[in-house]
């Protein structure tokens, strides 16, 4: 196999040499590592990723080829994809396709040979901007560098639009369950795995674009709102924040996953705030503090909501007592809120578990419990 060079480069001026692998070419954007073993596909087609390059730190990607079933939303979104070695024949009964005929067919630039346990080292000081070069985007180092430093930052990206679908579309619950609620879900990002666990439990889904007011939401006159995961920076998704208080008015009964959570903070009155270098794999040990039980959770996240830990607080927004209901044990970071005066709570990590583990799939079930409860 010959070997075409590609280049990625940090911001601060750091560079790895490595092979191109996918498309050729340039790409920009934010780099984070995801500790992930499992579950490439579907980081791959996470729209929370979009205007991300990723680095796995599983050094094998690709083992199991691509099919058309794990996608989580209709094409890949990261900017960029660095691995370690990249499999070179994909072994799987559900193989479809091998995970390099996509990159290359989506044109999503990436690069292999890298010492992503080095690179992980160095991203764990901090997230920052990077670029991968190869082919006619090859250049002295120097202009590289520049290229990565003009890129756009994702502190005050507001993202959501970009990935959202433009026209609403409904999930039903499978045959042979019945239908007891119905959702409008707002979708900033959403994967599709997330109305699928809805569904399979009698809940009729309506997925309504970002860009949907409060007054249609509220039209539809559902059973519960829904907000789901997406791209950029919490801070930066006002209209969000205005659609959810109006569902908090109206009493609605809310549940939201990641960004979700974030923009459920944000209207309670709470901030959000950078991580270092975030959240990003499926084996992250999170506390429900309600009950004590650990979970081990699937995560996507480079911001937190700054809650009071002790005690239960009081929305500065006038929207009564919240409790912070869950609690990574690695860092303590915020993972859930609870309204303890309204039919709302929200988890900043993925109970849909595309991939990851199942421990979290309670929350759904939490989710019509607290409908049944407002009727
Ligand atoms: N998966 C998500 O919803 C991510 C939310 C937000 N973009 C963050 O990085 O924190």
């Amino acid at each position: 196999m010959t070997r075409t060079p590609a280049i990625l480069v940090l911001e601060d001026g750091r560079t790895f040499e490595g092979a191109a692998y996918g498309a050729l070419g340039q790409t920009l954007g934010e780099i984070v590592f995801n500790t992930g073993m499992t579950g490439y596909q579907e980081t791959l087609t996470d729209p929370s990723y979009h205007r991300q390059i990723v680095v796995m730190t599983a050094p094998h990607i690709g083992n199991t080829g691509v099919n058309d079933e794990d996608n989580e939303s209709r094409q890949i979104w990261v900017a960029g994809y660095v691995v370690r070695d990249p499999s070179r024949r994909a072994s799987n009964w559900r193989a479809q396709r091998t995970l390099d005929d996509d990159l290359v067919s989506q044109g999503i630039v990436g690069i292999s040979g890298i010492d992503t346990r080095q690179l992980t080292r160095i991203l764990r000081e901090g997230v920052m901007r990077a670029g991968i070069f190869s082919g006619d985007a090859l250049a002295p180092v120097q202009e590289l560098v520049e290229r990565v430093r003009s890129g756009e930052q994702m502190t005050g990206a507001h993202l959501a639009d970009e990935v959202t679908i433009p026209d609403e579309y409904v999930v039903e619950p499978p045959a042979g369950v019945a239908t007891i609620a119905h959702v409008v879900a707002v979708d900033l990002g959403i994967k599709a795995m997330t109305p699928e666990m809805m569904a399979q439990r009698g809940i009729r889904v309506t997925v309504v674009p970002s860009t949907w007011t409060a007054d249609q939401v509220l039209a539809k006159k559902p059973d519960g709102v829904f907000f789901s995961n997406g791209p950029g920076d919490p801070a930066a998704a006002e209209r969000a924040v205005g659609v959810l208080r109006s569902v908090l008015d109206a009493q609605v009964p809310f549940f939201g996953i990641c960004f979700g959570n974030q923009i459920l903070g944000r209207a309670l009155g709470y901030g959000t705030y950078k991580l270092p270098f975030g959240h990003r794999g499926i084996n992250l040990p999170v506390m429900d503090r309600t009950t004590g039980k650990v979970e081990i959770t699937a995560h996507n996240h480079g911001f937190a909501v700054d809650a009071p830990l002790d005690g239960d607080s009081v929305s500065p927004a006038g929207y009564g007592r919240v409790k912070v209901s869950h609690v990574c044990l690695n860092d303590d970071v915020v993972e859930g809120l609870e309204c303890l005066d309204l039919p709302a709570f929200s988890v900043q990590y993925h109970p849909e578990a595309a991939a990851g583990p199942h421990d979290a799939a309670y929350l759904f079930d939490r989710f019509i419990s607290v409908m049944k409860g407002a009727r």
